[in-house]
């Protein structure tokens, strides 16, 4: 098991081997129980499905909407349900899912990001105004929009230059629109034609926009995927919750059957997808062998995941074990170490910090480091800036000799079709909301702890990079 300390040490002390793994393989290991996920409806852990499954299909089909299960899904499904107790037993219970003119759409939730430079001060705007990401007590919530306004436009020239420097704006649409097709050309080929649409949390294509897109295709069974392999509060979870919102304001939603893959760290196609890369990368360095593989992930304030049971530091956890199991079942034994980057403000966020331990792996004498961004499936700021660049130059600095980076995933293609292979197994779930989903998670928000509220004035602080005395009086304020 991980903690804050081994994390950052016990890779580097015991050269040669590395942090240990739990204790069963990733086949068998159920999904960690999650108070905080978005019961947006029935919510499930898609289970890994045998590679077994998927070979031979090659199945072209057209485009449009298939209202029968085809051989190849039938087969899916039947795998699925004797593996894994999957709800459908018979061909009629099959059947259900595709009855008359069934239409199946795949929603994919992702972050967004500034396409333009003039784009980034009201990216941050929507950023900063997300109750997720800064809380406000109730009673200032009133603060949220001209907090957010504050607080974008004073950061937005810092954050200019970094998107300047990756070439004027985010990659993020780009990346995730090709994801989306290719994820569409996957479903297809095992002979389930689907809609694929992307709704980004804080910029363009906007989730209210992909879901009024929805409506007017028509979609019936929905399956939405958050393009986060480990669920969080302040990502998926954010998503969520204003989708959730959404669908509680409209009839056609409230009605439409749907599922969602909350998390999906754990499965075969993408932790092999992973080690893969990892392997390749390897053989780039001069003592393959020899080098530590740091896996970088997006840091959260430690109070989302002491205080408000944020699963994303377990999930993270449990992954890199998993990884590291399935390069250990291909010879590879390098010693591994998880940090955590980009944090803002000063409250504490998860530790190690990425920056802190570059400098003391470099001062333990590891010459050779392998950085592997976790979070995230795509290209974004934070690796093409802050990984590529300023962790690149403070390891060089710091004594690291040989320095490497493994690509985001993209639309790598064992990592594409086993997301479809997620959309496939999910679909026995797809089932109507429940009501009192709705109100068990209103519940479980307002019964956040207040210390996450509060601590917002340290993190306007540590944005703005405000004086003390300063941050105090928006402490006090918000009391
Ligand atoms: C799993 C990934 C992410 C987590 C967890 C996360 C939490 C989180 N982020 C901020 C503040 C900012 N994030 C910004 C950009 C950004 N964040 C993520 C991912 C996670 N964030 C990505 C992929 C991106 C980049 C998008 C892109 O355009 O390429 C930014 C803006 C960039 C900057 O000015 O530095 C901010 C600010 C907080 C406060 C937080 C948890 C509470
Ligand atoms: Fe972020």
């Amino acid at each position: 098991m991980w903690s804050s300390s081994q994390a950052s040490t016990r890779g580097v002390v015991e050269m040669g081997g590395r942090v240990e793994a739990g204790p069963s393989h990733f086949p068998k290991r159920p999904a960690p129980r999650n108070p905080a996920r978005v019961n947006l409806s029935r919510t499930h852990a898609v289970k890994p499905c045998s590679a077994g499954d998927r070979a031979g299909i090659s199945v072209k089909c057209n485009l449009g909407w298939s209202s029968q299960p085809s051989p190849d899904l039938k087969r899916h499904l039947r795998g699925f349900s004797s593996a894994s107790e999957a709800v459908l037993t018979s061909q009629s219970d099959l059947r259900k899912l595709f009855v008359g003119n069934e239409k199946i759409g795949v929603l994919l939730l992702n972050l967004g990001g500034p396409e333009t430079l003039d784009d980034v001060q009201p990216f941050l705007f929507n950023l900063f105004a997300d109750p997720d990401i800064i809380r406000l007590p109730r009673l200032f919530r009133f603060l949220q929009k001209p907090l957010a306004q504050f607080i974008s436009v004073v950061r937005a020239p810092k954050s200019k230059e970094g998107y300047a420097s990756i070439g004027g704006g985010s990659p993020l649409r780009q990346i995730t629109d090709a994801q989306a097709e290719a994820l569409k050309e996957a479903l297809c080929e095992k002979d389930v034609p689907a809609k694929v649409y992307v709704g980004m949390r804080y910029w363009h294509p906007f989730t209210e926009e992909a879901i009024q897109q929805i409506k007017r295709d028509g979609i019936t069974k929905l399956v939405v995927l958050p393009l986060y392999p480990q669920f969080s509060i302040s990502t998926s979870g954010s998503s969520l919750r204003l989708l959730e919102s959404i669908f509680r304001e409209d009839e056609y939603l409230v009605n439409m059957q749907h599922t969602v893959i909350p998390s999906w760290y754990q499965r075969e196609g993408y932790i092999k997808a992973m080690a893969t890369l990892i392997e390749n990368e390897l053989t780039k360095f001069p003592e393959p062998q020899k080098v530590m593989i740091f896996f970088s992930a997006h840091g959260v304030p430690l109070a989302y995941v002491e205080e408000a049971g944020d699963p994303y530091k377990a999930e993270m956890e449990e992954c890199i074990d998993l990884i590291m199991e399935e390069l250990e079942k291909r010879g590879i034994t390098n010693p591994c170490t998880l940090a955590y980057q980009s944090r803002v403000g000063p409250v504490e966020w998860l530790k190690p910090y990425t920056d802190e331990t570059i400098v003391e792996l470099g001062q333990k004498g590891v010459k050779s480091l392998l950085a592997v961004p976790i979070s995230f499936v795509s290209e974004h700021i934070e690796t093409l800036e802050e990984i590529d660049v300023e962790y690149k130059e403070l390891a060089l600095e710091s004594g690291i000799k040989h320095w490497g980076r493994v690509s985001a995933l993209g639309c790598e293609p064992t990592f594409i079709s086993d997301l479809a292979d997620a959309v496939i197994e999910s679909l026995p779930y797809v089932g109507a909301m429940a009501v009192s989903n709705l109100e068990a998670r209103q519940v479980t928000t307002s019964a956040w702890p207040a210390k996450l509220c509060i601590s917002f004035a340290w993190l306007v602080k540590r944005i703005l990079l405000l004086p003390d005395a300063l941050c105090l009086g928006i402490l006090c304020l918000t009391k």
